[in-house]
């Protein structure tokens, strides 16, 4: 579906057990430069397939790999790694860092080097509209600013995988739409994957993945994905607004299996 996009995600057949329990279960898909939704409900495997994408979680088998890179290989996994960035579901900061501390310190992670490290911090603090809380500690932030914090820390060395584990969960409706605009403005350059529950989050989307049970109820782009509906709508006279459409969307593809 994303192939010629750049940056390119293949997960094929991917399976992730716990004892007996599969979180994942044979899922495949593809995604290119852009923002995947990656949509599910709880329990369906969206942050076991995150955690595998991050390098941190292990595939009992199937094959990921971006841009060539087969992160069965050490080498290839060294090579995403370092073009990785990744946020996760409760991102830990050491609270007494001021916003540009854990932005840096994120770099460092990174192995950024010194010379870049400014600018780049820069960049990420701009580009997360931080630029003004840059000497603030993290503690004294609220939930929104936080995110948007953790996304800075997980984009400084400008990755082109990017992954992102519900970003939006628990945020007003002000902070929401500010993430989800960082959030597309990322998709721009870099393939962007972002789990959630919330059909609103579609907004910031290219492409959409359905996961249910460890498996793939739907993957490709958000116009395929506008078109589950139509059996929905077709005896709906009124006029439907995009979340009506996603929202109809998402329960004729969950009802389809
Ligand atoms: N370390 C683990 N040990 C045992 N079972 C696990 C482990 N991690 C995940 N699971 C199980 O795998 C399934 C998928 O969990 P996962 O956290 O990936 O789902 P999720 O879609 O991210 O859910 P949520 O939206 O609640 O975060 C669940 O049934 C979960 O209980």
């Amino acid at each position: 579906m994303t192939t010629t996009r750049g940056h390119t995600l293949v997960v094929d057949s991917l399976v992730v057990r716990h004892r007996r329990r599969h979180a994942l279960d044979g899922l495949s898909f593809e995604a290119g430069r852009g923002v995947l939704a990656v949509l599910g409900p709880n329990g369906a495997g969206k942050s076991t397939l995150f955690r595998v994408l991050a390098g941190l979680a292990k595939r009992t088998s199937g094959v990921v790999l971006f841009d060539g890179d087969d992160y069965r290989d050490r080498s290839g996994l060294r090579a995403v790694r370092a073009t990785l960035g990744f946020q996760p579901q409760a991102p830990v900061f050491n609270t007494g860092f001021t916003v540009l501390e854990a932005v840096r310190y994120a770099a460092w992670l990174k192995g950024v080097g010194r010379r870049e490290s400014a600018a780049l911090v820069d960049r990420a603090l701009g580009a997360t509209h931080l630029t003004d809380l840059a000497s603030r500690q993290v503690r004294r932030l609220s939930g929104g600013q936080q995110k948007r914090t953790a996304i800075a820390q997980a984009i400084v060395h400008e990755p082109h995988l990017v992954v992102l584990d519900e970003p939006t969960a628990s945020l007003d409706p002000t902070e929401r739409q500010a993430v989800l605009e960082i959030i597309s403005r990322l998709g721009r350059r870099a393939t962007v994957l972002v789990s959630t529950h919330i059909t609103s989050d579609l907004a910031a989307a290219t492409d959409v993945l359905v996961l249910d049970a460890g498996r793939a109820q739907f993957s490709g782009s958000k116009r395929d994905f506008r078109e589950r509906t139509h059996a929905t709508h077709a005896t709906d006279a009124t006029p439907a607004t995009d979340l009506d459409v996603w929202e109809a969307a998402y329960a004729a593809v969950r009802g389809a299996t």
